[in-house]
């Protein structure tokens, strides 16, 4: 195959990722792939790619996995409503079986099975499993007050045995954001959520979001209105801007706070749709999207 790069520039683009080589080796990185970086079969071949790379580049993924757009399609087809609510989906126990089935029953499959083209890489785990996750549930806050949403699931508790029984025997965990109660309820956790608990638990290194859209704008509303992405952003100035999101972006920036101020060193938003953007996150000088870094 043919490249427009000279073999110079191929070696320079090599290189560049050598000290990023060395500081992430054996380190454990956590990436939540969101349900609308999975709608397209290209981008879920390039992001199967990306994982594999990383763990023959000596690093440690875990992948944690949505799956709203997929959910909301099965829904349509068997005529339940569903609506949201501070970025979280109003659980009727009804939908609780189909959040469930989609998650585990069928995306994580297809995510497993798009990484274990690669070899027998991918072992795909839900949030009940080994009592992974333990929630309780949830109440959304809206204008201050108390909203009932339904099965909808806090995690207050993270055993990541099971997950590092797994990286310790060189595999790519596949988690999908379900939670078990102590009292045996079934919760439907919302995936970035879980993947920050699970990156504080396992003290990653990084912590990856891959969604629809850029990064975090500094202005967005629902018509239309985009503002510059925000690049860099501190644990605390980012507290101060969480009041003024909508939507999606509420429990993703809730999430990256959490992991940072968890003791993850860096937590990243980042454009889910462009190919292979967790490559140029993780080995390129320039990162791309939006990165949270402890306040100073
Ligand atoms: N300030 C903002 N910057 C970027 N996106 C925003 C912002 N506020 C709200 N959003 C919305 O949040 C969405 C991402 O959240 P979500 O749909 O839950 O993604 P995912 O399925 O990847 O978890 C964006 O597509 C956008 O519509
Ligand atoms: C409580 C809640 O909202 N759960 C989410 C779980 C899936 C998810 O988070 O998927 P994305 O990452 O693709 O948005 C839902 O039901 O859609």
């Amino acid at each position: 195959m043919s490249s427009p790069l000279k073999p110079v520039d191929k070696a320079a683009v090599l290189i560049e990722s050598l000290p990023w080589l060395e500081r992430f080796h054996g380190k454990i990185v956590v990436v939540k792939y969101g349900g609308h970086a999975m709608t397209d079969e290209a981008l879920r071949k390039s992001f199967a790619d990306d994982v594999v790379f990383l763990r023959y580049a000596g690093l440690k993924p875990v992948v944690v996995h949505g799956g709203g757009p997929q959910i909301n399609a099965h829904l349509d087809r068997l005529g339940i409503e569903s609506t949201f609510t501070a970025g979280l989906r109003v659980t009727t126990p009804e939908a609780m079986e189909v959040v469930r089935m989609v998650l585990v029953g069928q995306v994580n499959r297809e995510v497993v099975g798009e990484i274990n083209r690669h070899g027998p890489l991918a072992v795909g785990m839900s949030g009940e499993d080994a009592h992974l996750f333990t929630a309780e549930r949830k109440h959304a806050v809206v204008d201050g007050e108390k909203v009932d949403i339904g099965q909808v699931g806090e995690i207050v508790k993270v055993d990541p045995g099971a997950v590092r029984a797994l990286l310790d025997d060189g595999r790519i965990p596949v988690v999908s954001s379900v939670a078990r109660g102590e009292d045996g309820s079934v919760y439907n956790v919302n995936a970035d959520t879980a993947a920050a608990a699970l990156a504080v638990a396992l003290q990653a290194q990084k912590l990856i979001m891959l969604t629809d859209v850029e990064g975090l704008y500094a202005k967005w509303s629902p018509d239309g209105e985009r503002g510059e992405v925000i690049d860099r952003i501190t644990a605390d100035e980012l507290a101060e801007l969480l009041p003024t999101l909508s939507s999606g972006m509420i429990p993703k920036m809730e999430a990256c706070l959490t992991a940072v101020r968890g003791g993850v060193p860096q937590a990243h938003v980042l454009d889910g749709r462009m190919p292979h953007s967790l490559l140029l996150e993780v080995f390129t000088d320039e990162g791309v999207g939006t990165m949270v870094l402890p306040t100073p």
